[in-house]
């Protein structure tokens, strides 16, 4: 059930998808690093720690020369500067210089955090990403865009760096909490509805093995996640175009993550803005209308929800302004002009945001 993936920029090799059942294969994949001479610090949160740290970190400490660790409290409330700060402090105490690495070993959290930190510090070092989340395993981790957020807006101070290695261990997911599970299958459905009409089709057609996580089409799905987002990120590293395309859902989304204090999960506020994106799209023609219902069905498969209360129209578009998805006064939405075909419109008005929100909010 195991798989790699190359994943290749500017005709360049720049490092392996591994997915594995279990963190045994590890040992291998870090070897090939070569790391006898480098110290790794992996940087967890509070939850991932007592479930994965001591068998990574065995695993670790035999193939480099010392094994590290930074643990911070888990949730998005801590992807932020402070962090980062102490971060750089356990770094320095410990002597990490240029030739070391980072090893995040978590969530999206942890992988955006920690890649920021090694992007940044000594102006860069190398890391190595080891998700344990299903949204990062299908998505975070690969890519290279790290960062967190700033006053609660997100991910407005980041960079782009890629990981030497990604290394996900899909039995990790038996362990995360039913909010967490459907928390990544918004960015799933996400890479169905840019890219994959069949894929989208086929996360109906399985979705009571996906729900009761059978490991074997839990692999075929992080498997074709990853290939649709490999190949985005191929073709676009530094989103000048294409991997804009990844955004669909965080316009408004990232917008009803913050408003939220971060209780709705990042994955769940993708889908909300989902549903608002296709709204628009529909309200100007480009697809049918039943499409709408067969996507709220397809986020209550997966025990997204499908509406938000307590949050106004106004109010998230006003957030949307102060995001970072503004070009020259403008917002940059995705929409879709088929089932996986989306485009990038600089053209979507405040009242058709207002009104496709009405579709979620109550
Ligand atoms: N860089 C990118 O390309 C990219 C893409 C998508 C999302 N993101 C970011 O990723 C973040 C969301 O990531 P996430 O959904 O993984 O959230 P997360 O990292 O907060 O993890 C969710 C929760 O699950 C816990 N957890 C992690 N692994 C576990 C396991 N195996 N068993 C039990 N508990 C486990 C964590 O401690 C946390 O409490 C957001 O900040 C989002 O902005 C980044
Ligand atoms: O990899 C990308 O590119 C993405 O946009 C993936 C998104 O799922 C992810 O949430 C990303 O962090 C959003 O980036 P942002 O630049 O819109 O904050
Ligand atoms: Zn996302």
């Amino acid at each position: 059930m195991g798989y790699r993936i190359p994943v290749h920029m500017n005709g360049a090799f720049i490092y392996e998808i591994v997915m594995e059942t279990g963190f045994d294969g590890l040992k291998e994949e870090l070897k090939k690093l070569n790391l006898g001479e480098r110290k790794v610090c992996i940087v967890t949160d509070s939850n991932v720690a007592p479930l994965y740290l001591e068998e990574v970190e065995t695993i670790v400490s035999s193939c480099c020369k010392k094994a590290e660790h930074f643990i911070f409290p888990a949730g998005e409330e801590y992807k932020n500067l402070d962090t980062v700060r102490n971060l750089y402090e356990t770094l320095i105490l410990k002597q990490f210089d240029r030739h070391d690495y980072l090893l995040a070993l978590g969530g999206g959290v942890v992988g955006d955090l920690c890649g920021f930190g090694a992007a940044t510090y000594l102006r860069g070092i190398s890391f190595i990403q080891v998700p344990t989340t299903l949204l990062s395993q299908v998505d975070s981790s690969i890519g290279g865009k790290t960062g967190v957020d700033f006053d609660s807006y997100k991910n407005m101070v980041g960079a782009f760096h890629m990981p030497k290695l990604v290394y996900s261990n899909t039995a990790a997911l038996k362990t995360l909490s039913e909010e967490q599970f459907s928390s990544g299958m918004g960015e799933i459905i996400k890479h169905g509805l840019i890219k994959d009409a069949s894929y989208y089709q086929w996360l109906m057609e399985h979705s009571s093995e996906i729900r009761s996580r059978d490991l074997a089409v839990l692999s075929e799905m992080v498997l074709v996640s990853n290939q649709i987002k490999r190949d985005v990120v191929e073709k676009d590293p530094t989103e000048q175009g294409e991997r804009a395309l990844l955004n669909l859902g965080h316009t408004l989304g990232h917008a009803i993550e913050k408003l939220s204090d971060f209780r709705l999960v990042h994955g769940h506020c993708v889908g909300l803005g989902c549903i608002a994106a296709m709204a628009i799209s529909i309200n100007r023609g480009l697809i049918r209308s039943e499409e709408l219902p067969r996507l709220v069905s397809v986020m209550k498969q997966f025990d997204m929800p499908v509406t938000v209360n307590g949050l106004s129209a106004e109010q998230i578009i006003l957030t949307t302004k102060s995001d970072k998805k503004m070009d020259s006064g403008t917002i940059r939405f995705i929409l879709l002009e088929q089932i996986g075909k989306a485009f990038t419109c600089k053209t979507v008005t405040e009242t058709e945001m207002a009104e496709a929100l009405h579709h979620i909010l109550t």
